[in-house]
């Protein structure tokens, strides 16, 4: 067997050494508090954009223009509102709808008349008629490019749209500008060309038809650049992702020749399994004239828009590296709002999946804000075979967007100049006022929904249309020629050239060897975690920990705590802390996360009411009681202190959230990341985030991600849901082995520990190790403040670590003849009852660890019990659950030992609705296991 010790001071790798050395928490001293900052600590602000008082007003002499020519101010008012309904978006069909909302008499306005439109509408000082007035209005409000803006939260953000949007129109693209878009459109057409030539049977989700989507990437990072963004974060589906990256993000297209020759993208020591074509990425810096901009591009699965807030979370990860104070906080903690994040949608995806709505939410909620993202739609009206008008209710596909009142500006996607103006526009906005913004950038698909699928079944009309079509870049070079901008040969030019270039690099695609990823920055020292089994000492001394302890229910004088809870939560955990003993499960907490914020980790703790905690058992946050402001004792521990725990009390989601917390640590492995389910089973909703990102994102795309997910668990009475876990989905879903040891390369660790000293030793054991792992805990409920479950502050000492089996100290191993296997809580439930029988020729072994299988400690065990007759698995969860069809068949195959089983029935119902049921069903249990 593979198994190793490993001393913490043997293997902490340097890039890891906490930043205040051991020694100093050594010298702490235990008794005495250093004073702390001011308390005045921002509640609900952490993580906002400082909130200042409304400066705008409207010009007095643009409310008397206003005021004199109210009627044609109505009218320009009704197209900013209404105007989009009449613009030309649609590149399929021209613009036909009756929009009444723009009928003139309306407003009492008639031909006869002449009217001042001076400071009504932007650029336009002239006194005019009814019809010229018409046509600047459609000109500016229902060409190309229609906006939603009517709905803006405040009036400044409405007239500053107006204004922008008026004045859009008006601006020319520079020649070089447009020569530009016409050769990076030509190229992309090209690549597609290329590949249908070479790979025929291969789906690249090709960019024809919307091309001009390259015209926003290009000016949406110009842009940003000019504005003093440093990075942009993508997160991208399929459609047209190659385009993008072998176009702009200069992804070597040797390396995608090679993988749709069906080679690897890694090189063969890695453990992994790779990913399909259509989610590779790249993370490339692009010179922008005076600018760089780091653009790196997300891994995606194929599950459409599960990447948005994984895209959000790492964005706000990197924020926070780069920390330069744009965004205020309540610990100091700064954030940068030099990264920003763009988010690539299908207009079917956009429509119907629910964790965009999600996603949105989270836009402007503390602690997951990152400054307004820039969203764009490409939106072909058409998702898979279904037409545009059956993927959804609303009217545009963008219209998800309303819900947090964000901007939206339609385009039509065969004016490539346009879709370069509604991103100039966009940025302009998202970079003024730090919000969200959509581009709708309407188009068409020329081929099915990949390149191997005929759309002509189901679409025949819309794609009769699309067949005769010339292809827009085609269209606008021949525009470009037309005007003399270029000659036919500089087009030929630009399409040979790429030809090259792309035939050069397939010839290179056989003897490409794929390179060995390697960990930079941040993720300097890490590593791939090893095939053996290593122990890290996690421990502390007492009087470091009692001084933490302290610290971490220690509120500035004058603060107005809670009577109660500073009976029942703060003396009692310093009572205990100075006994050195009877240490709840919130005192471990607090005492791991103190621990680690002492050496240089810094912590998110997320989910549903965390700050408190579901149980009214965690209170990291007080709250004053007189003031309602909020105070978190441990990121005030000392003058100097760097790291911070960011309690994130979230909106009420799983799926967006989780995966937000997912993206976040990615980007940030020495940050502890902890999501807490309200309770275990409420993880359901995220398990796309689950399955696609957290379980085999390090597999896919060799991501690590220490991610910790606390799953309250138990069978309490509570009924069908609330109870379970549902921890054999987890266990299903492990590639823990069935017949060989496991090392800690699983896919990630699953346990259910029943100590607070465990859960603290899992908690700092997952920063410290030199690798990144998920961790699924399932977590207590009951046990929180059983007097049975609790731990010593010996339990916690240095040389101390987690303990995958917890054996039985209570028996004389030569007087025992059963030996039962539990995991989790229902260890209590059975030593109450070994007692109540009065039973001792029985142990109780738990399996604090799962996955990975503690084979060498379940042997070491079982060696100890020689006379041992009956050998018993006792679970409270049914037959179909809990860890039971896990556990089997490596208890046969790994520990030569055959188990009964003792548990729950099947069922399809984690658990029944009625107490006195409920009861029965524990009773069975207790006399299956002690009776087998
Ligand atoms: C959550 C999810 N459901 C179903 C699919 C299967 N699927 C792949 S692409 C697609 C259509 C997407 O249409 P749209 O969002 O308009 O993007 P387009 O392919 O047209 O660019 C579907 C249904 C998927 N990938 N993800």
């Amino acid at each position: 067997m593979n198994y190793l010790l490993r001393q913490l001071s043997a293997v902490r790798p340097q890039a890891l050494q906490p930043r205040l050395p051991r020694t100093n928490l050594l010298t702490c001293p235990g008794a005495t508090l250093c004073p702390v900052r001011g308390y005045k600590s921002l509640r609900g602000v952490y993580g906002y954009k400082p909130v200042e008082p409304n400066p705008f007003s409207l010009p007095e002499v643009v409310i008397q223009q206003r005021a004199e020519e109210s009627n044609v101010f109505r009218f320009i008012s009704a197209y900013r509102e209404f105007g989009h309904l009449k613009a030309n978006i649609n590149p399929l069909a021209p613009n036909t709808r009756l929009v009444p909302e723009l009928e003139p008499q309306k407003y009492g306005l008639t031909s006869d008349k002449t009217y001042t439109i001076k400071g009504l509408v932007a650029g336009c000082e002239e006194t005019c008629t009814l019809e010229l007035l018409q046509d600047i209005l459609n000109q500016k409000y229902c060409g190309h490019i229609g906006a939603e803006f009517s709905y803006l939260p405040t009036e400044e953000e409405r007239e500053w749209f107006a204004t922008a949007l008026e004045t859009t129109s008006k601006e020319a693209l520079t020649t070089e500008e447009r020569i530009k878009l016409a050769r990076d459109m030509l190229r992309s057409q090209t690549f597609d060309n290329f590949l249908a030539t070479k790979f025929q049977s291969v789906k690249r989700y090709g960019g024809e038809g919307a091309e001009s989507m390259v015209g926003f990437f290009t000016e949406a990072f110009k842009n940003i650049a000019q504005d003093g963004v440093e990075q942009a974060m993508i997160a991208i589906a399929h459609r047209g992702r190659l385009n993008l990256l072998t176009g702009i993000l200069q992804y070597p297209p040797v390396v995608m020749f090679q993988k749709m020759k069906g080679l690897p993208e890694f090189p063969p020591e890695v453990k992994f399994t790779g990913d399909v074509l259509s989610h590779l990425v790249n993370s490339v810096d692009l010179e922008m004239g005076e600018h760089t901009l780091h653009v790196t591009m997300l891994p995606n699965p194929s599950h459409l828009e599960a990447v948005n807030p994984v895209g959000c979370g790492k964005t706000r990860a990197r924020q926070r590296s780069l920390g330069d104070g744009c965004f205020s906080s309540e610990a100091s903690a700064r954030q940068s709002d030099k990264v920003v994040c763009i988010q690539v949608h299908g207009d079917a995806a956009l429509g119907g999946q629910g964790i965009m709505q999600e996603t949105l939410a989270l836009s402007e909620a503390p602690h997951f804000t990152i400054g307004g993202a820039l969203h764009i739609s490409i939106n072909n009206q058409v998702g898979y075979t279904t037409p545009g008008e059956r993927t959804r209710s609303s009217t545009y596909c963008t219209d998800i967007a309303k819900m947090c009142s964000m901007p939206v500006i339609h385009v039509n996607g065969d004016d490539p100049e346009a879709v370069v103006k509604a991103a100039r526009l966009a940025v302009q906005y998202q970079r003024k006022f730090r919000r969200d913004v959509f581009i709708d950038l309407v188009c068409w698909r020329r081929w099915g929904h990949n390149e191997l699928d005929n759309p002509r079944f189901t679409n025949p009309s819309m794609y009769a249309n699309i067949d005769s079509r010339r292809s827009v870049p085609d269209t606008y070079a021949d525009a470009l020629v037309s005007e003399g901008v270029l000659t036919q040969g500089d087009v030929t030019k630009f399409v040979n050239d790429h030809m090259s270039f792309l035939a050069e690099q397939y010839k290179l695609a056989d003897s490409y060897v794929p390179k060995a990823p390697h960990f930079k920055k941040q993720w300097s020292g890490l590593v791939q975690a090893p095939g053996s089994i290593e122990v890290w000492d996690t421990g502390i001394d007492a009087a470091s920990l009692k001084y933490l302890g302290a610290k971490s229910v220690h509120v500035p004088e004058g603060f107005n705590m809670h009577k109660h809870l500073k009976k029942t939560h703060i003396d009692t955990r310093l009572q205990k802390l100075t006994d050195g003993r009877g240490m709840d499960w919130a005192t471990g907490e607090a005492l791991a996360m103190a621990s680690l914020l002492h050496q240089g980790f810094n912590i998110r703790f997320c989910g549903q009411d965390v700050g408190r905690g579901t149980f009214s058992q965690r209170h990291c946050m007080f709250v004053d009681q007189v003031s309602d402001e909020m105070y978190i004792p441990l990121n005030h521990m000392s003058e100097t202190q760097t790291n911070h725990l960011e309690v994130v009390n979230s909106i009420l989601s799983e799926e967006a959230v989780l995966g937000f917390e997912y993206g976040f640590s990615v980007e940030s492995p020495n940050t502890l990341c902890i999501w807490e389910a309200q309770f275990g089973d409420f993880f359901n909703g995220a398990q796309i985030i689950i399955d696609t990102f957290l379980s085999s994102g390090e597999r896919k795309w060799l991501t690590q991600s220490g991610l910790v997910m606390v799953l309250p668990h138990g069978y309490d009475g509570a009924g069908p849901e609330h109870s379970s876990c549902h921890i054999e989905r987890f266990l299903q879903n492990c590639d823990s082995s069935e017949t060989s040891p496991d090392g800690e390369d699983v896919n990630w660790g699953i346990v259910n520990p029943t100590t607070p000293a465990q859960y603290f030793h899992l908690l700092r054991r997952q920063v410290m190790r030199n690798y990144r792992k998920p961790l699924i805990i399932a977590g207590p409920k009951m046990i929180l403040r059983l007097p049975a479950a609790t731990s010593s502050l010996e339990d916690m000492a240095p040389g101390t670590h987690f303990l995958p089996v917890l054996g039985d100290k209570s028996v004389s191993p030569d007087s025992v003849r059963k030996v039962i296997f539990v995991s989790g809580k229902h260890y209590y439930a059975l030593v109450s009852e070994r007692e109540a029988r009065g039973i001792s020729d029985t142990a109780i072994i738990r399996l604090e660890s799962l996955c990975p299988f503690p084979t060498k400690e379940i042997n070491d065990e079982l060696i100890k019990y020689k006379k041992a007759k009956t050998l018993v698995w006792s679970q409270e969860e049914h037959r179909n659950m809990g860890a039971w069809t896990f556990v089997h068949p490596r208890f046969e195959n790994l520990c030569s030992t055959k188990l009964l089983y003792a548990g729950r029935d099947v069922s399809g119902v984690a658990a029944v609705g009625v107490g006195q049921l409920h009861k029965q069903e524990i009773q069975a249990i207790m006399d299956k296991t002690f009776n087998h």
